[in-house]
This record gives structure tokens, sequence and C-alpha cells, in this order.
């Protein structure tokens, strides 16, 4: 059983090798914590709802030995049929040694996960302190495991199956940070309360993010426990919640079940008991608890040492060489940093991509890492884009975290290659023959500054070329400065913005009030409220709101993206903002009935 610690499924390989978000899922949970045969569906479901996100699954179990990332149709099958193992840390060298198949815990699938580089985890609820632990010394290797392993596992908390205030003590011993999302009352899973209180809580992905970079930059390699309680109308009903509960407690007493069968015989009892625990513990998917999380910057040393062992042997990928480099070279440690998304798969390329779809030809100009520069090249002109790539060597091309909750989500970012960005990028050519030039606001306060900005935009008026801006992200305009930014895009034709930028960039709560303030130094202003429609003010006149279309959201990523693509298309087409806002909401209301931020295709 020499070689290779793991196998990449294909998919999970090319996905890592191209920086694309991959998150990894379990496999007990399925084999041992899900009933037969509705568990095979929902491990489908888990993967299908990142993959409609945009992310790569990574399922990971032991199949005949071999640890799996990544399993394909059959290994999806076989962990939800056949009679696997449960497998935790102490039981790789096991299987591996006899060639023997197991279902991974949290613990086994976090240390196989940060093994091939994989940062981001997400699962229902994580294993912890039994009750009764100070007889039995019942404690789920999930958590030192988690001390260990510098993956952030996404979760609804912690079930009431086991002892919550026990298990919070034990992550404090060992050092594990845990952060309730926009909560700091912990999760317990079927609940969105366990009554047991957090320190912190975190109330955007971007700071999410930020934790993870002060993490690696203190060379701690701890885990994450990141507490995302289910939707309140998920919740199952306290009183017949703690009810099924007693009685678990009681058959698995009766039963004298030990060791490593409890928490299955629990999670069982409980779903047996309650047609409402049945539907939930499939509804509640590790994909809902987090919505969508890529792959995060450079692995720890040992995993880009496989990574290149495994580059090594698929000798046809073009960037092999890039990633020998990278590792090799300085990490890009200080480019990692919350802000972003006006990467190549961010904000201004789902609106190149958007106005592709309508039949606009757009040149795209962005930065990106060397290693997946040319992946990039390819996925844009699929899209109809024609890329114009500023290629940096030994730099990530940026990634970004979406957390989908309901219709909100937040996003927590790496910037990347884009900080590196050069106005000069966007060539007097390129705009001699464009008929609008849109800027992205992230690649104003991180890439051009203000100097950058202002010379593009003068480069813009000498050629003709009217010039729109998305401010994009009212976090960062404001760590860069109100003032600073709005000087930067002086001179900007018109200016697409959300309700929250507008307040931040006129420090007026009124939405009519700010947009009639913006308008005073921007010809066309498009200020979006959401499901409240849009307000136009042109040219001075009085602002103008158009409805929103009403339509059932599945997914506003990418929802202002594409309003900005259907009103420019038209508005290039007619000049009539009304009108180009009339159809931008059409094209806005696509986007949010589709997943992610993408056009369909
Ligand atoms: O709410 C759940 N908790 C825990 C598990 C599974 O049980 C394991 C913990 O088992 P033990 O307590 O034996 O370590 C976890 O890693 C996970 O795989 C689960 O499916 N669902
Ligand atoms: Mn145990």
């Amino acid at each position: 059983m020499e070689g290779d610690p793991f196998q990449l499924s294909t998919e999970v390989a090319d996905a890592l090798a191209g920086g694309r978000p991959v998150v990894a899922l379990e496999s007990t949970i399925i084999s041992h914590g899900l009933p037969r045969p509705r568990n095979h569906k929902a491990a489908l479901e888990f993967e299908q709802l990142l993959r409609d996100q945009g992310v790569t699954p990574a399922t990971i179990a032991v199949l005949d030995g071999v640890p799996q990332i990544g399993l394909d149709a059959d290994g999806v099958r076989r962990i939800a049929e056949d009679e696997l193992a449960k497998a935790s840390v102490r039981d790789l060298p096991i299987l591996a040694a006899l060639g023997r198949s197991g279902a991974t815990t949290v613990a086994a699938t976090a240390h196989l996960a940060s093994l091939a580089g994989i940062r981001v985890f997400a699962t229902g609820g994580l294993g912890g302190v039994h009750r009764g632990a100070a007889e039995t010394f019942d404690e789920s290797a999930d958590l030192p495991t988690l001390a260990e392993n510098p993956v952030t596992v996404v979760s609804a908390g912690v079930k009431s199956v086991l002892d919550i205030g026990a298990t919070l003590e034990r992550l404090e011993t060992l050092s594990v940070p845990v952060i309730g999302y926009r909560t700091t009352a912990f999760p317990a899973f079927w609940l969105r309360e366990s009554g047991f209180e957090l320190d912190w809580k975190v109330d955007s992905a971007e700071q999410v993010a930020a934790v993870m970079a002060a993490r690696d930059a203190r060379g701690s390699r701890t885990g994450i426990v990141l507490a995302n309680p289910i939707p309140l109308e998920q919740q199952w009903d306290p009183a017949e919640h703690d009810r099924v509960l007693r009685t678990a407690f009681a058959a698995a007493e009766e039963a004298g079940v030990r060791g490593k069968a409890v928490t299955p015989f629990l999670l069982g009892y409980v779903v047996d008991a309650s047609g409402a625990g049945a539907s939930r513990s499939t509804s509640i998917s590790p994909a809902t608890t987090c919505g969508s999380l890529p792959r995060s910057r450079s692995p720890g040393r040992a995993s880009r040492r496989a990574h290149e062992r495994r580059a090594g042997r698929r000798d046809r990928r073009p960037h092999q060489r890039h990633r020998g480099r990278a590792a090799r070279g300085d990490p890009p440690r200080h480019r990692y940093d919350r802000h972003d998304q006006a990467r190549i798969r961010g904000s201004a390329a789902n609106t190149a991509t958007w106005l592709a779809s309508r039949g606009v030809a757009v040149d795209f100009v962005a930065a990106v890492g060397s290693h997946d520069a040319a992946f990039h090249e390819e996925e844009l002109r699929e899209a109809g884009v024609t890329p114009h790539l500023q290629v940096e060597i030994g730099v990530p091309t940026g990634t970004i975290i979406i957390v989908v909750q309901g219709a909100q989500r937040s996003m927590l970012t790496e910037r990347g290659a884009n900080s590196l960005l050069r106005s000069a990028s966007v060539t007097d050519e390129l705009l001699a023959g464009a008929h609008l030039l849109h800027v992205s606001g992230y690649s104003v306060v991180d890439g051009f500054g203000v100097a950058g900005t202002r010379s593009l935009l003068g480069r813009a008026a000498d050629a003709g070329v009217p010039v729109s801006v998305n401010p994009g992200s009212i976090g960062f305009i404001s760590d860069f400065g109100v003032e600073r930014f709005l000087e930067a895009i002086r001179g900007a034709r018109l200016l697409f913005l959300s309700a929250d930028e507008a307040t931040l960039l006129t420090g007026e709560d009124d939405a009519d009030a700010a947009a009639r303030m913006l308008a005073a130094s921007f010809p066309l202003v498009a200020l979006t409220r959401g499901e409240r429609g849009v307000l136009v003010v042109a040219d001075g006149a009085a602002p103008v709101p158009v409805p929103a279309r009403s339509v059932r959201a599945v997914d506003p990523t990418g929802a202002g993206d594409a309003f900005i693509a259907g009103f420019l298309d038209a508005w290039l087409r007619t000049a009539d903002p009304i009108a180009a806002a009339e159809a931008a909401v059409y094209v806005a209301a696509r986007a949010v009935m589709v997943i992610g931020g993408r056009p369909p295709v």
C-alpha cells in the first residue's frame, strides 16, 4: 500500500488545479447517519446543491483501502448501499493496509481534505462530547482532529444528542475557534439555539475570510467551526424535539449501545421516531448550511507536495510548471485579504457574460494567476467574452466564497492577482473600439487606486467613451474612504448601485434623497432596491421608480451584475434610461431564478 495517501477524482483534481471552488463532504452521514434508501438520494442532492453553486463537491470515503477525494456515481452508490465501516482518522492506516472500505467521519474527512488542500468542508452536525462522557470518555475524534487541520467546517451546530456544553468546552481547550454566523446563539442542528452562547459572531462571509487569513498569518493550523443555524421555518418544535430525544436516550440505554455505534444509533432513532425529524435531517443538508464555498489559497506544504506529485503524473496540464514555481516562491500571503469579487468569476465577469449572452461584443480586462490563466481564458471565450488577461506569475487568481441563505447572500473573497490589475491594461487600443467602459469598484479600490482610475477615466474621456461604475461593496469602499472613491470615479457617466452603497456614498438613508444627491455628480444613476424595484435619475430629472418583476427568487447572486448588463445593452441601443431599466429588471429577474451569477447556458 505504498504510494499516494489518497486519490483525487478527475473532477476534483481539475478543479483544484484550476483554482476553482471545491468543498469537502463526509460519507459517514450518508452511510451511518441517514436511513436507506433515502441516503443515496441525499448524497446526490448534497453534491448537486454544491454543483448548482458552481462548486465542485469532494465527497470523501475510503474505497478498497484508498481514500477517495471525490466519488464517481458508483462510489456514491457504494457509500449509500454497501456495509461500510465507520472510519475515523485512526482507522485510515488499517483500511489502507487491509484494502478495506470505510465511510469517513467528520474527523477523517477533515484530515483527508486538508491533506488534499481543500479548506472548506460542509456537513450537517459536528461530532462532539457525548452525554455521560465523564464515565464513558466518549468524545468524538472530530474535536481533536479539528485542532490540527486547517479546514473551516460549516455546520448547523451540534446535535442535542450530544453534551453541547461539554463539546464547546473541549473546543475551547483545543483552541479551535467557534464562530456563529450572524448569531452568538450556538445552534443545535434541529434547533436554532442550544442555550449556549458563543463569544464571537461574524456577520459576513468577508469576516470569515478575514479570520481564516489571520489564522494563516499566525502560522496556526487549527480548523474553524462556523455555526450557521437552520432557517426558522425549518426548526423543529422544541417540545417535540426534547420528547423524541428523551426516548432516544432511553432506547440506547436499553439496547446497551456503546462506542462508535452510539452516534448512528441515536441519529437513526431520532429519524425513525419522528417523521418531521426524518424529513428534516435530509432537508438540512450540508449545502443549506453553506451555500457555496471554494477551495482557498495555497495549500499547506505537505499537500502542495502531494499536488505536485500528482501534477507530475498528469503532464498534459499547461500550468504544472507554474504550480511548482508558486510552491517554491513567496506564498502570496499579503494578498490574501478580505476584499474582492471583481475577479474573473466575480461581479464584472458576471456582467460581461450576461452582456455576451445578449449578443453584445464584450472585451474583458482582468488579472489572473499564471497557473490558471489558460483556464479562465477558455472559460471566458466559451461564454462569448473576449478576454484580455494580465497574467501574474506566482499569484493565485483569487477565490470567492458565497454563503447563500434564502434571499441573502454574503461573500468572502481573496483578491489574488486582481490587486495587481493596472489601469494601463485597459489599453487605448481597446478604448478606441469601445462604446462604453464599465469599471468595477473592486478594481478602483484594490488595483487602480485613485490615480490609476483618474488616468483611466481621462483616457476614456479622450477617446469619447462613456464610463459606468458599479461600486460593488460597501465594506471595502468604506475602508478605502468614500471621498477618495468618489474622487476616483468623478466624471463617470453612469452609476449603478444598491441602496446600501448609495447610503454609504451619500450618508443619506432615504433612497430617493440619496439618488438625487448622486445625480448631482453622475448624469445617470440607477439605484437598485431588490424586490422594491429601481430608482432611475437621469439628467437632473426627478427619480423615476421602475418596479421589480415579482419572481420566485432562487439565488440572488449576480442579480445586480445581470441588471447592469441588461441596462447597458438596452441603453447602448436606445439611449432611453427608463426603457433600459425596464429591460434590466427582466434580465435581473432571470438571474435570480437561476443558481449562480452567470447566465444559464
Ligand atoms: O449530526 C450528526 N453528527 C455526527 C454525525 C457523524 O458521526 C460522526 C461522529 O461520530 P463519533 O461520535 O462516533 O465520533 C461525525 O463525524 C459524523 O460523521 C452525523 O452524521 N450527524
Ligand atoms: Mn465516540
